[in-house]
This record gives structure tokens, sequence and C-alpha cells, in this order.
């Protein structure tokens, strides 16, 4: 892992000619990997209002404005941009909120990879850190009907400060009682179509006819909140979630029987007798394979609407009321000057001064063997440190204060 510095973007050429001696105006940062320097600050041309991102290629001296992909972390003053693991880089942004100041700009990871592939162009994609490894998001899924709304509706009223719905998109019209926004963001295919071809969703399928969806920033929304995320999505979806960079707890609810499954859809009035024939026709492979395919990490029976409560609310260990928030992250605040090495898969950053510019001796850790999750979505995982190198040098790496 090379030094980083703070850095102007006018003093790359220079950059280029002597190496990494650059000049800090605080604003942008330039990190390098293999022939690519990342150069992170200042707003993007679509964008004023957040940070942006160009790439110098070293080989040929081209800019490349790449597709940015999640939510951009909003600008501030200054920020420190370190490298982790070759595949993402870790922003932390000063005089910003403890919840607002950890981000990672994801560069060559797997879901980087794979979009780079699907849309043939350069990606990044930003993931802003969580402290700690945070609550993993709930799918629920199972055949229409079959009690999936209820329940979640049950788990939100007790646990209001606990769980967030993610509200997905669809293409299919509002029922009386629904409101945009609320229950859906009910939507044009074609909006839904090029949203989905640029990136923004974390999983969309064709259910009932109709296009459903969960976009990024639907679960981002959730997660900023501190509360656990909760998606009600199909089959389909569950297997591309599943697929994807965020860690889940996935249910799949099972009716008692077929027959009750067809009672209770044509109970509640909603569908039209071709499209409850639809549903029903959907419902026979969605439980074949909900059973049947390893998908999930839990199956449950909703017969009895409050036994089946209480196995959900067991397997989501929600013992008693304990209806907490998450507790929000706090923030490292990196000096002007400071090197970076790397050592036992952990992070070093030695502080030559302190926020005052004086001298200090400073030493933070990034355990970067932890990190899970990332984009599209949050990086949870993130286990940052303090030691004292003199007391106890670089071997002993004893934490001194947890951030
Ligand atoms: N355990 C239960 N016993 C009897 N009726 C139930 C039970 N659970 C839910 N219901 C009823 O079944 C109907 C369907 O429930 P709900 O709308 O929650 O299903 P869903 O799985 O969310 O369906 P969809 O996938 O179409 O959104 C509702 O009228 C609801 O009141
Ligand atoms: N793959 C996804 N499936 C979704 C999403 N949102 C809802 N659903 C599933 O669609 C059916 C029908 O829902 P309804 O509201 O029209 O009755 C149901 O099985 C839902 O779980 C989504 O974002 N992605």
């Amino acid at each position: 892992m090379g030094e980083v510095h703070e850095s102007s973007a006018d003093g790359l050429e220079e950059f280029l000619a002597v190496g990494l001696d650059l000049e800090s105006n605080g604003c942008q940062t330039a990190t390098m990997l293999g022939e690519k320097i990342y150069v992170i600050g200042g707003g993007s041309d679509d964008d004023a209002l957040s940070i942006g991102v160009r790439i110098l290629d070293k080989s040929t001296g081209k800019w490349e404005i790449p597709m940015v992909l999640g939510t951009v972390p909003a600008p501030c003053k200054s920020h420190s941009a370190v490298f982790l693991n070759k595949e993402r880089i870790l922003v932390l942004k000063r005089d910003s909120a403890p919840d607002d100041c950890t981000w990672f700009l994801e560069v060559d990871t797997l879901f980087v990879k794979e979009q780079k592939e699907i849309l043939g162009t350069e990606v990044v994609a930003w993931s802003k850190g969580v402290n700690g490894d945070g609550p993993k998001p709930v799918v629920i899924s199972g055949p229409s009907g079959v009690g999936k709304g209820t329940l979640i509706n049950k788990l939100m009223n007790e646990f209001p400060s606990t769980f967030g719905f993610s509200v997905s998109h669809t293409t299919r019209a509002p029922r009386e009682k629904e409101k945009n926004g609320v229950h859906y963001h009910f939507t044009e295919r074609s909006i839904m179509e090029k949203d989905i071809r640029d990136g923004k969703f974390l999983e969309s399928a064709h259910v009932h006819g109709n296009l459903y969806g969960t976009s990024i920033e639907a679960v981002e929304v959730v997660t900023d909140s501190g509360k656990r995320c909760i998606l009600d999505i199909d089959v389909q979806g569950a297997r591309s979630v599943k697929a994807s960079s965020l860690e889940v707890v996935s249910i799949f609810m099972c009716p008692p029987s077929f027959e009750e499954l067809e009672k209770r859809l044509r109970a509640r009035g909603t569908e039209t007798e071709e499209q409850v024939q639809k549903r029903l026709r959907n419902a026979r492979a969605e439980l074949e394979q909900g059973k049947s395919s390893g998908l999930f990490d839990h199956i449950v029976v909703n017969d009895n609407l409050e036994t089946c409560y209480a196995n959900l609310k067991k397997i989501l260990n929600l013992n008693g009321s304990n209806d907490d928030v998450c507790q929000p992250s706090k923030c490292i605040e990196l000096p002007a000057g400071y090197s970076v090495s790397e050592m036992d898969q952990k992070v070093l950053i030695h502080c030559g001064t302190n926020e005052e510019g004086n001298a200090s001796n400073s030493l933070y850790v990034f355990d970067a063997s932890l990190l899970k999750g990332g984009a599209p979505g949050r990086t949870r995982g993130l286990n940052a440190y303090a030691i004292d190198p003199f007391t106890e040098g670089l071997n002993g790496l004893k934490q001194v204060k947890s951030f």
C-alpha cells in the first residue's frame, strides 16, 4: 500500500512526474491503484452538491468520469482517503455529523466488477460506513395472500423504532387504500426500466404481470435512519438479494394449505378473478421453490396469526419490547499530515500532527478484514480504534480508544 496525501487535482501533472509529492488543498484527494488515480472531491459535473469522482489513467494520461452508483456523500470542507484491500477507498469526511463521516468508494469490488460488465463503462459505487455489524435486513417472501403484509405491519406497529419498511417500486396500479411512497412507489414502466438500466435497483422482477423492484435508495433510507430494513419481495427478488453483497436474514412464509391461501386471497378482495387465478398459478411454483431451494434461512407457516407472529419474533430475537434504535457511528478525524501502512490486513494510519497542527504520534487502526456488505447498501463491520505506539509498540496493537 502506498502513502496517501491530500492533494490538489491541479497538481496531478506534477504528481505524475514526481510520484506521490502533492500539494494539499484539503478539498480533493488522489488515491492510486495500479495505473489508476482516483481523484475524489469537488462537485461532480452533474451535481455540485455532492462529492465528485474522476479517474486518471496514468498509462494513457486520460481522464475518465465514471458512472457513480449509490447515494453520493454531500460535500465537506475536506476529507481523507485511504485504499483498503485494493478494492475500495475509505473516505473520512471532516466536520461532518458522526453518522455521515465514514464512506467507502468501491472501485473494484465484486459489485462494481459486475456493474462494469453490465453497464459496459467505468463504474464506482459509494457505500456509507456503519459502525459495528448492525442488524441484517430481513427479507420476507411467500405467495400472494399468505399474510406477509399483515405480519410485517404487526412488527412495525409493535417495534416502530426498530424496523423500517423498504418501499418498493411497482408498475401495478395502486389499490384503494394504498398511498404512493408509503406502500409502494407507483411508477411508469419506462421510467422504472431506465432506472434499472442505470443501476439504481438492488433487485427487480416481473411478478404477476407487473414489474416490482427494490431501489438501493429504499434500503439505504431505512439503514440511515438507524432502523432494521424489512423487504417484502417475491422469490426471484430474494434470489437476487442473496446473490448481492447485502447480507440478510431471509424468511419464507407458507400457508397451512393451498385452499386456505385461495380463501385469504379472495377474502382480501383486492384482485379481479383473472388476477386471483394468475396469483394462485404462480403460488404453486413459488411454494415449490421457497420450500426446496435452500434459498431461505427460515420457513414459517402462517396458520394461526398470533402463533406465526410469535415464531417470527423468535427468529428475529425480539424478546419483550426492546424497541431500540441502533447507535450512530462515531468519527475519527485525521489531521492533514499522515502516513499509511498495512499490517496483518489492518490499515495503520500514523498521524504526524494533531488537529491543532502540533506534533503528535497518534496511531489509528482500521481493521479491513471485518468489513461486511457494501454497495449496493451500506458497509458494516468497520472496526476502527486508536492505539498507543509508545507504551505498547506496534506489535502489541493494544487498543486504547474505540470508535
Ligand atoms: N393467519 C391468518 N389467518 C387468516 N387470515 C390471514 C392470516 N394472515 C393474513 N390473513 C389475511 O389474508 C389476507 C392476505 O394477507 P396479506 O395481504 O397480508 O398477504 P400478502 O402475503 O402480503 O399478499 P401480497 O403478496 O399479495 O401482498 C388478508 O386479508 C389478511 O387479513
Ligand atoms: N422482487 C420483488 N417483489 C416484490 C417487490 N415488492 C413486492 N413484491 C412482491 O410482489 C408480490 C405482489 O405484491 P402485491 O403488493 O401486488 O400484492 C408479492 O409477492 C410481493 O412480495 C419488490 O420490490 N421486488
